[in-house]
């Protein structure tokens, strides 16, 4: 969710009154976008900042809910997304699922520095090309049929 937000932008908001944002003047009425993918890879914010390396988070108290502003994939303040808490339950049980039903490979020699990772930006962010992998049935069969 930091390098690959599903939503790329924030919903536009419009600045309430005259103020200052990391040295620029944000005049009062303004259309203001929050670009939440560049501050994911912001380097003044993070080490190695194109790296997918989740152990980053260990023993930060840095959440996905609004508080860390360089860390925004549900946006933050009153236009928050309101479906943040299904989003977050129904991504971690999507992909526990997955670990716990299959073993996962790549293809032939492909190695995962190779992995295509290109985005297709939109409203929401997608893989630009599909992600193509085996997965191997790690439990008895039989729990696999409907
Ligand atoms: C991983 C899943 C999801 C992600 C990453 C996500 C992300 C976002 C983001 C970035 C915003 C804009 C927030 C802002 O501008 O501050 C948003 C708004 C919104 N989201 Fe989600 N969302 C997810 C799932 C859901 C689900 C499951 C629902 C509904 C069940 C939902 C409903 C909404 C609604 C209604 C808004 C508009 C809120 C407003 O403008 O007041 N989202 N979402």
């Amino acid at each position: 969710m930091r390098l690959h937000p599903p939503a790329t932008l924030l919903v536009p908001r419009l600045a309430g009154e005259n103020c200052k944002v990391a040295g620029y003047d944000i005049i009062k009425n303004s259309r203001v976008i929050v670009n939440v993918w560049a501050i994911g890879r912001d380097p003044t914010l993070w080490e190695k900042p194109n790296e997918f390396c989740p152990e980053r988070f260990i023993g930060k108290e840095i959440d996905v809910v609004g508080h860390n502003f360089e860390l925004l994939p549900f946006g933050a303040g009153r236009r928050m997304c309101v479906g943040y808490a299904l989003g977050l339950i129904t991504v971690q049980s999507t992909l526990a699922n997955l670990l716990h039903g299959f073993e996962w490979k790549l293809p032939g020699n492909v190695r995962k520095e190779d992995l295509d990772m290109e985005e297709r930006f939109g409203v929401t962010t997608s893989r630009k090309n599909p992600l193509l992998v085996v997965p191997k049935p790690r439990l008895p069969l039989d729990l696999y049929s409907s």
